[in-house]
């Protein structure tokens, strides 16, 4: 029994912990989880909570269900388009944003392993944040995979796409958005988008025993092993990151803080005679 503990109450996402896992889902299921900037802004905060928080070492991104209206289960159907104006999606204060891509950002870049936990469709920009997730557990039964960025004019030229070509190969990649067909959650794990197919009754509890079998490991290899991952797709932004991690580890050395310490006392640094290690 996962007995998760509410951590802030938001309008449009639901944001919980238990045990070293924050499960943060989106909670507008009577518009199959569509995102607004008012989600995007919540989703943003929530992630940068558990990115924050040193007990929590995975998180799940999942979709509220099922639809008080038919039933239907949703992970997201991407930007809500009620809320879209003519340079991004519109929010309270009037502004137009895209700042889904900052979230994306956001779980590409934190050092912990973010799962997409999917009960139900899967599409459009919901779609994305699947991909952009480092992995992927899918309901056998509601989970439907769909990219509908060419029917809405709207194309995520980053993870969304390219990064998706890299994981399921261009072909597919191209047919998957030239076409946007639907795909059952076995038709993803076949492509290599989908790491398991889960009864709907057991997803959840699979997606959080994933969870604790990664907590099991090493910290510092999980986030090393992250970003050493990303890197050669990330670009310098990637090789940013992942020298990120390596000058952290670099401060724990003795040589790190002999040089600190020569610094605040003023005096030269002696890193010893035989450091230049082979
Ligand atoms: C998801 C569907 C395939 C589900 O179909 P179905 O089960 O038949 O349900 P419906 O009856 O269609 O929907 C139920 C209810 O929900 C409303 N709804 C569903 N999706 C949305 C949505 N995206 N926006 C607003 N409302 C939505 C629907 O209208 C119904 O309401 P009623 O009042 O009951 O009528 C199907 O619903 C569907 O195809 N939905 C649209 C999917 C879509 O096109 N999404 C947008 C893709 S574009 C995008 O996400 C851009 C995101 C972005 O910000 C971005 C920007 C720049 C770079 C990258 C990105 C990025 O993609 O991340």
């Amino acid at each position: 029994m996962i007995e998760w503990k509410t951590v802030k109450e938001y309008d449009d996402i639901t944001y919980k912990k238990c045990n070293g896992v924050a499960r943060i889902a989106f909670n507008r299921p009577e518009v199959r989880n569509a995102f607004r900037p008012k989600t995007t802004s919540e989703l943003y905060d929530a992630f940068y909570d558990a990115s924050e928080d040193p007990s929590i070492g995975v998180v799940l991104l999942s979709g509220e269900g099922p639809s008080p209206k038919d039933g239907g289960w949703a992970f997201c159907s991407g930007g809500d388009q009620k809320a879209r104006g003519e340079q991004g999606y519109v929010g309270e204060d009037g502004r137009h944003r895209l700042n889904i891509l900052e979230v994306q950002r956001l779980i590409r870049f934190m050092p912990k392993v973010v799962i997409a936990v999917v009960p139900g469709w899967a599409v459009g920009g919901g779609h994305s944040l699947h991909v952009v997730c480092d992995l992927t557990l899918a309901s056998e039964e509601h989970a439907i995979f769909k990219q509908t960025d060419a029917d809405v004019t709207s194309f995520d030229g980053g993870y969304g796409s390219a990064y998706l070509a890299k994981m399921v190969g261009q072909k597919k990649a191209r047919e998957i958005f030239f076409l946007g067909r639907n795909y059952s959650a076995q038709e993803a794990f076949e492509m290599g988008m989908v790491n398991k197919v889960v009864p709907h009754a057991e997803l959840e509890d699979t997606a959080y025993e994933w969870a604790q079998e990664i907590l099991g490991k090493s910290p510092m290899s999980i986030r090393m092993l992250k970003f050493a991952m990303n890197l050669t797709d990330d670009g310098m932004v990637g090789q940013q990151v992942f020298a990120g991690e390596a000058t952290r580890l670099a401060y724990m050395t003795d040589e790190a803080k002999e040089g600190r310490n020569a610094f605040l006392e003023k005096r030269k640094p002696n890193f010893g005679d035989d450091k230049w290690i082979s």
